[in-house]
């Protein structure tokens, strides 16, 4: 997906990934991970999330990008918050109670930038992408990732004929794929969520898995 269509989705508010509430499985397992409040988490393509206020509210410090500057007025509105901003080469960064969100993309961060994170949450990330950018995005993207980085992934399964992504269908062979050169991958819960996505059930999809994954960098 090039910047333009999500730029239009944006413009359009056709943002149907957008949570009302964090993510529950988020909530779920992110103690698992243990990491200690005062780290940083990356989190790549973050919209609006209010997944990145939730991480805030643990004591940790966000990281984000994202393209539309939109997403990021309109997270920062939802907050109450009036971020400082300034210019660096990844882009224009929005800074308030402990969230950073970069308006930029995120194939141009490199090593410095992410180089304090501890961990890393990717939902509606990572399946968001057609598979030769989820490609790049792991080998070049996560791969700037420093060692030891933790991180939760959510991914989607379902018969892909069956509809157009994003989302995209990411089974876990894939992800063994992509990730498991440099990281280690534990499959920590699957779970089948048809019934409460009417959405892809009117548009004809049969089957619809969510899986989390913890990853650690070797
Ligand atoms: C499907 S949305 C998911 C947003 C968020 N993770 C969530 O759970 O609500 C994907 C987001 O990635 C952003 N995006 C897509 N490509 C990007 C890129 N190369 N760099 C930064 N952001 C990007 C889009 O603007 C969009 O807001």
């Amino acid at each position: 997906m090039e910047p333009d269509f999500w730029h239009q989705r944006w413009h359009d508010q056709q943002i149907g990934f957008h949570q009302d509430k964090p993510t529950p499985l988020l909530l779920k397992h992110w103690d698992s991970l243990g990491i200690s409040p005062g780290n940083r988490v990356f989190v790549p393509l973050a919209g609006k999330t209010l997944d990145m206020a939730w991480l805030a509210a643990q004591g940790l410090r966000v990281l984000g990008i994202e393209l539309s500057q939109l997403a990021i007025d309109q997270f920062f509105a939802s907050q109450g918050l009036s971020p400082e901003v300034h210019q660096s080469r990844y882009g224009r960064h929005h800074v308030a109670d402990g969230i950073e969100l970069i308006c930029g993309d995120a194939f141009a961060l490199d090593e410095t930038v992410l180089a304090d994170c501890a961990a890393v949450f990717d939902r509606a990330a990572l399946i968001a992408l057609p598979p030769p950018m989820r490609q790049r995005y792991v080998h070049e993207l996560y791969a700037r990732l420093p060692a030891n980085c933790r991180g939760l992934l959510i991914t989607l399964e379902y018969p892909q004929h069956e509809k157009n992504g994003p989302p995209f269908c990411v089974r876990e062979q894939e992800v063994r794929e992509l990730f498991g050169r440099e990281w280690d991958i534990a499959t920590l819960e699957r779970r089948d969520i048809l019934e409460q996505q009417p959405a892809f059930i009117a548009e004809g999809v049969t089957a619809l898995d969510t899986v989390v994954y913890r990853l650690d960098r070797r």
